[in-house]
Formats: structure tokens, sequence, C-alpha cells
């Protein structure tokens, strides 16, 4: 049985959540000391916690006080904050210093086991990923879970088992790379080379020799014969960066390489077969390229046999905070530092910004926040960003939950192929509960096919 650590100081509402919460073993402390004795004792993944603790429980002090200590024993515990009606400034304060949830009393036993179940379910999430971290010499983690980036990552996972060309479109910063590196570890090739060439930081003169390589004595300075960069990817993959700054001049060649996987060293006669994988990536509009006739309509359709588009960061939600606050713990390690997390109006304004340098200028952003932040916790100003007035962040997290549960439902109608009885089985709910969310969400469809009735 999973354990849950209980930290509430009402014994009415501790057995109410006793009854409710029957599949776990459920842990209790009425206070933060208590609670962090148990903390070290049982070492939970999943954390209830009630703002309002002793001394004052009329205030939430103690409660975000007891917050942090948990995080900074254990940062990877899931803590679900439990509020009463009116403090919602509360618990958007205690989202910010990092925790996993909030619910609203008085309590609902079928809500809170499914906030329950999608804690436990990430804390197994987040386990896995370490574990392939761990293995893995290279950071390829693709962070995220928008709409959006499930979707892209959905079509990495079709694709790399694949030996299709792929052009990977998006703007500047949005992890094209990451991108590509991620299709050759899920191919076959994973145990060969990755090779990236940037096609927009080599001067037009040297683009050719670094990728088709040269014969020695091929021009001044050729000492010895030279791989090219394709010729290194023999067997793996190569990413041919910003392949919209490609020369006109050298497009015929690399045409040629891409139609017949065969090429030429600079200063050499013979032909050499090579087997390469190709993944291109630009942040330019190659079609319109194409019209200006700066780039070869042949060569656009042989690199986009499929074009993945990676969305922009300030179109992934939440994703912001989620990568955020993964940088934020790399950085500590790389920096010794100790912040905790960022504050209520750091987490608007990363949610409001634009990000027009995507991922990469959220990386300098808190890279520079942890090395200048004289507190433990990140504000807005810290970040460089202002903060916007009004209540993004409450809205944004209802929208998730119900983007959640929605999901959930559906899959779960599809996986018992519409039997609402076993659907509601499989999420841990009970029939008229699920009837209800269907009810809540206007998923209609989903009553008018249950095989049941
Ligand atoms: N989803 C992600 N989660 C975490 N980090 C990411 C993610 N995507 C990208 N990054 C990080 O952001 C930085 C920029 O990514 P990357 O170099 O792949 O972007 P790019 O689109 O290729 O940029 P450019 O077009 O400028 O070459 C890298 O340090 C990368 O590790």
């Amino acid at each position: 049985m999973k354990t849950v650590l209980v930290i509430e100081d009402d014994l009415g509402i501790q057995k109410q959540l006793k009854w409710s919460l029957s599949d776990y073993e459920l842990v209790f402390a009425g206070d933060r000391q208590q609670a962090m004795t148990h903390l070290r004792r049982y070492e939970p993944s999943v954390v209830t916690l009630d703002l309002g603790l002793p001394p004052d429980p009329t205030n939430a002090t103690e409660g975000l006080a007891c917050l942090s200590d948990i995080l900074g024993t254990a940062p990877d515990t899931k803590v679900i904050v439990l509020t009463g009606s009116t403090d919602n400034s509360h618990a958007l304060q205690a989202i910010a210093l990092g925790a996993y949830d909030y619910y609203q009393k008085p309590i609902d036993a079928d809500v809170l086991n499914i906030i329950l179940q999608r804690a436990f379910k990430l804390t197994e999430l987040e386990k896995e990923n370490k574990a392939l971290k761990n293995n893995s010499q290279q950071q390829t983690d693709i962070l995220g879970n928008s709409e959006a980036m499930i979707k892209a990552c959905r079509v990495v996972e079709k694709i790399a088992p694949t030996e299709i060309t792929t052009l990977l479109l998006g703007e500047s910063g949005t992890g094209k790379e990451v991108f590509a590196r991620t299709i050759h570890k899920q191919s076959a090739r994973a145990d060969k080379p990755f090779i990236a060439i940037n096609c927009a930081s080599i001067p037009e003169n040297l683009l050719e020799s670094e990728l088709f390589g040269y014969e020695k004595g091929a021009f001044t300075g050729a000492v010895k014969t030279t791989l090219g960069k394709i010729e290194c990817a023999n067997g793996g993959t190569l990413l041919l960066d910003e392949i919209g700054d490609m020369p006109l001049s050298l497009q015929a060649k690399m045409l040629r390489f891409l139609q017949e996987r065969v090429i030429e060293r600079v200063g050499g006669r013979s032909e050499i077969e090579v087997d390469v994988r190709v993944i291109c990536a630009t942040h330019r509009d190659l079609q319109e390229m194409v019209s200006q006739q700066t780039f070869r309509e042949d060569l656009f359709y042989q690199v986009s046999e499929i074009i993945l588009r990676i969305p922009p960061l300030r179109s992934r939600g939440h994703d912001i905070i989620l990568i955020a606050k993964a940088l934020l713990q790399r950085f500590n390690e790389e920096y010794h530092s100790n912040v905790q997390g960022f504050s209520e109006q750091a987490t608007k304004a990363m949610l409001s910004h634009s990000w027009p340098g995507n991922i990469r200028e959220l990386q300098n952003k808190v890279k520079s926040a942890v090395i200048m932040a004289e507190s433990k916790q990140i504000d807005a100003e810290d970040l460089g960003l202002v903060a916007p007035n009004g209540n993004i962040k409450m809205q944004t997290l209802r929208q998730m939950r119900e983007d959640v549960e929605t999901q959930a439902i559906r899959q779960a109608h599809m996986m018992t192929e519409g039997n609402l009885s076993k659907a509601a089985d499989l999420l841990g709910i009970t029939r008229p509960t699920l009837y209800a969310l269907i009810e809540k969400y206007k998923m209609y469809d989903l009553r008018s096919t249950d095989t049941e009735t």
C-alpha cells in the first residue's frame, strides 16, 4: 500500500480523510515538527498539507514554512495543499513555493483520489525518467506535457524507427537539436554517431570541405586527407542545422548526396557510399525561400519528407514552469546554490512573457537569477521580467485539471470500448462520479455510446 503523509491538525478532517483515502496507508502529523519527523521516517512520495497549522491555525505562515521544510528536505515530494474556500492567495503562494497542486475543502473523496493518483503517477514517471537519464550520457530529455508537446513527441515516436528524412521547423531556441537527438536515440542507429553541423556558422568557402571532407593536397593547407561530417556520421544520424542558410552553390551537391547517398570528397575522384540518416532543421520559411529562388525546390522536397513543427515556448502553457523548475535544479547543482523556487510574481511573469528566444532565453534568465539571487526565492525582477496584473495562474491551473480529467476519461472510455462501469473502475472512481464528470465536461458523446446501456 502506498503511504500518504497527512499534515492536518483538525481531528474531524483527519477522520474524514481516513475514510476518503482508504486505498492508502495514511500517516498523520498535527504540526510542523511531527510532519518533518514522519517525512524522514516514512519518506512518502505524496503529502497532503493543511496550511492552517498550530500555533496559529488561522494563518498560513506555519503551513507555508512546513511546505518549504518538506521541499528543502525532499524536493521531489508531491505536496497537495488543502485550503479553505477563502484562501486562494495562500494556495497560489504554496504553488509558487513548489507545491504540486491544491485542493479546496470541503473534501470530495473522488476528486481528491484522482489528484492523489496523478501525483503518484507523476512520481513514478519522474523516477523512470531519472533512471533513464542516469543511463544516458547526453541530456536528450524533452521536458513538457502540454498538448502541443505531447503531439510533437508522438510524431517523434512514429518517425524515429523509420529512415524518413525529417525537417524540423521552429523558432530559434525551441529545441530543434534536442528533438533531432531524441529521434536518433529512439532509432536503430542509437549506438552509432550523431553528428550535427550548423550550416549558418561556417563560412561558405569552408562548408563544403566540412561536410564532404577533402583529399590531401586538394587545396593549400590540406596536408592530410580528412573526413567530412557526412562520412563521420556513417551508420548514424546527421543533423543539418540551419539548412536554410546553406549557400545555393552547395545545394546541388547536397541534393545528390541525399538522393544517392554517395559523396565525393573535395579534390577526390572516387565516389564513397555512405549510410546516413538525415535530419534537417531551420527557423527560416523554406517555402518562401523557394519562391524567392534562394533555396532549391527539389532540395526542399528531398529534405521535407516529413515536417515536424516544434511549438514556440509561449504556446506550451505550464511547460514553461516545468522547464524553469528543471533548470533551477540544474543550475543549483552547477553553482552550488540553494534557491528553492519561484515567487508567485515570477511564475506569473514567466507565464505571460512571450519568450522570443524560447528555451535558450529561459535558460539564460534562470541561470543569471540563480547566480544573482539574494533570497531563497527567485522573483520576477531577478528574471528581468515584469509581473502582469491579474490572476493568470489560477485560471490555467483549473484549465490544466480539466484537460487532464477529460483526457483520462476519454482514454479509459477508449480502453474499455465504451463500457462506463469498467472505465470508472479503471479511473478508480464510481460510475455515478464518472457520469457526473461526463456531465460536468459536457462529454455527452461518451454517454450515448455506453456499451452497457
Ligand atoms: N523541452 C525541453 N526541455 C528542456 N530543455 C530544452 C528543451 N528543448 C530545448 N531545451 C534546451 O534549450 C536549449 C536550446 O535548444 P536547441 O539548441 O535544441 O534549440 P534549437 O531550436 O536547435 O536552437 P537554434 O535554432 O538556435 O539552433 C538547449 O540547451 C536545450 O538543451
